[in-house]
Order: structure tokens, then sequence, then C-alpha cells
């Protein structure tokens, strides 16, 4: 972030190709950017997002990243995430589990509540760091208000496509109900050596953030480095995602998963260390995650689409299991939340227990 410029992205590592949409055009309602937005939401479930608008926000968001992870340790310490299953707070390297073999993730963030946010002076959920008071109105406000005003865009093309009635989807992440939704600041730090392809190829890459499926709805990324990758529907192997400058990168969680009967898909992916010279950088990463009100219940909404009951009824009965998950928002939440944490784990079952929507639950 600070100092000399990383070098670009490696040009001999393969990746992933993702859709590039243009917000301005959704916003439009330009029909043949909504199709490609469905496209990429339904097929792959990840998407680029150009032209909306955010840059400015994400380089302060970045900055305050940065302020709040130079802080002493026993700082970020006080406030660190409780054991009330919500993930608000500062969340140390090391504390969760990248599979079922309790390999630890290697990175360290900062999620700030957007009830916070939002509420701010008064305390929704809880406090945070003096770099994110010092930041509340000047930076953070305007990220997530414009964070959450691209991703509601987002949900009423869904809805639409969907043919629920205009408001169901957006009714779900109601701005004044208490939910998940958060901005989180991620640090990677850097690795002594470049990571070679060939040693890519053999992944030999150390996990930094386990493969997993989002546990929310609609996920607004920016990165800059190298090291997300996707695992595409039908192949056996991690793809990266390269960052390309002044494009965001989108996805669908869980929620709007299950909402759909699985019309929206909830890909898996997972965060490895950037890609050759990159890697001797620390990685930096921004995402805003919109999460329903915690009171919603998550399922298919089969009585409101025909669409999703079609889809539901083309299921197995195992599968059509899946999509009754019995749990609100906030449950299905702490439940993965909880079950990542080292401290909380018992054994391989502990991991197990706190998967999602992924269609490959074992991968590491
Ligand atoms: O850092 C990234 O590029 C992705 C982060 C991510 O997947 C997450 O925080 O859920
Ligand atoms: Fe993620």
């Amino acid at each position: 972030m600070h100092g000399i410029a990383p070098p670009p992205f490696p040009d001999d590592v393969p990746t992933h190709p993702l859709l590039v949409v243009d917000y301005e055009l959704i916003q439009a309602g330009n029909a043949q950017e909504i199709d490609k937005l469905w496209k990429a939401a339904t097929e792959l479930g990840f998407w680029y997002l150009k032209n909306h608008g955010v840059d400015q926000e994400v380089e302060e968001m970045f900055e305050m990243g940065a302020e709040t992870m130079d802080l002493p340790m026993s700082e970020k310490l006080e406030y660190e995430q409780g054991d009330d299953g919500q993930s608000f707070g500062y969340k140390a390297a090391g504390t969760n589990a990248t599979d079922e073999h309790g390999s630890r993730d290697t990175v360290e963030f900062l999620n700030v509540s957007k009830d916070d946010t939002l509420a701010y002076p008064e305390v929704a959920h809880r406090t945070y760091p003096s770099t994110v008071g010092a930041r509340m109105d000047s930076t953070i406000k305007p990220f997530v208000t414009k964070s959450i005003e691209v991703n509601n865009t987002i949900l009423s093309v869904f809805e639409k496509k969907l043919g629920l009635a205009a408001g169901t989807l957006l009714k779900c992440h109601a701005l004044e109900e208490a939910s998940g939704s958060e901005a989180r600041c991620i640090k990677n730090p850097p690795k002594r050596e470049a990571i070679t392809a060939a040693e890519i190829a053999q992944e030999k890459e150390k996990v930094a953030l386990g493969a997993h499926t989002d546990f929310g709805s609609l996920s607004f990324l920016h990165n800059r480095l190298g090291g997300l990758q996707v695992l595409p529907p039908g192949s056996e192997g991690w793809q990266y995602v390269r960052p390309l400058p002044g494009h965001a990168v989108c996805n669908v969680g869980d929620a709007l998963t299950l909402f759909s009967g699985g019309i929206l898909r909830s890909n898996l992916h997972r965060v490895v260390p950037p890609p050759g010279a990159q890697a001797a950088y620390a990685r930096w990463s921004l995402v805003y995650f919109t999460r329903p009100g915690n009171d919603v219940r998550l399922h298919a909404l089969v009585d409101e689409s025909e669409a999703v009951k079609k889809a539901v009824d083309g299921m197995s009965a195992e599968e059509r299991k899946r999509f009754e998950p019995n749990a609100t928002a906030s449950e299905w939440f702490s439940r993965r939340i909880k079950n990542q944490k080292m401290k909380n784990r018992t054994g391989p079952e502990t991991w197990r227990a706190s998967r999602g929507m992924e269609h490959k639950p074992d991968v590491i």
C-alpha cells in the first residue's frame, strides 16, 4: 500500500477470466448489461464491476486499515472479536482454521459493523480502535453508504430476474434492521521470497484465508495484489483472479443462494499469497459484505417466485433439505463464525460444522 509500488501480477500464472460488468450501465437499466450480470451471478457467482464510483472511498479505507494494523498488538487485542458469534472487531492472524486438519489462517483483519457505522457516535454493537473513530465520519460512513447503494442496485436486478415482487430482496436487507453487514479490511503479511509458477502449479503456497463461500448476500471486494482464487464449477483446480485497476470483484454469498433456490451461485474461493515477486509485499484487501437482517429466515423463496419454486422442485430430496436450513441469518452466521475459530476447535468436526453452501465441502 505504502512505499515502493509492487510488481505487476505475473503473466505466466493461469487466471480465471471474470465477466466485466459496467455499473453505470446497470444503473441505467441497460438490458444487455443486466443479462451479463445475471450470467455471471448464476454461472460463476463472481464478476468484475467497473465504473462503481467508490475509488476515493476505497483508497481512504485502505489508509484507515493501515493505521489500524500499525497499532500496538495489545491495543488491537482490546477490540478483538467476541464470543457472541458476531464478527465485528479485530481478528488476529492464526485464530481461524483454514481446513479440517486445523491449519491456521495468516490474515489479520478489522470488521466494522454497518449498524455501528450508521449509528455513530452511538454504539449499536461494540466499540473499535481509536483509528476507526477518527475516520468514522470522514472515511468509513461514505464507504459503507456507497457500497450499500451499489449492492442494493444489484439486489434489485436479481429481484426482477427472479420474478420476485419489487422490494422482496431489499426488504430482507433493510438498512434500519440490525444485521451482520460490515466493512472488512484485511492484511496478509509479506513472504520473504517470490513464489514461482512451478510452486503454484504444485499448490505449495500456504493458504492465507481458507476455502469458503461468503456467509451473506453480496460481497463488494477491492484488492490490488493477486492471491484471490476461485474454484470454478466443474474444475478440479484453483485459479487466480487477476486484480484489474479500477475494477472491484463482486460475488454472491450463501444467503442469496438460499433465497434463490440455488439459481444465484455462492462460489468457493480462498486467498493464498500473491504470486511471483508480489509475494514479498503485504497484501491488503477491503470488502463490504451485505448480509440479511438478523431475524430474516434463510430459505428458498418458493412462495414468492415461480422460478425459485421450479429450481427447488427439480432438486433431490437431500439437496432440497440444504435449502431449508431452518436458521435465521444471525444463526447461520454465528454457527459459521464460531466453528471456524481455533479456540472452539475440538477436532475436524468443528471445522466441518462451519461449512455453508460450498459445493465441495471438503476442499481446502
Ligand atoms: O482478500 C480477498 O481478496 C478476499 C477476501 C474474502 O474472500 C473474504 O474476506 O471473505
Ligand atoms: Fe470471501
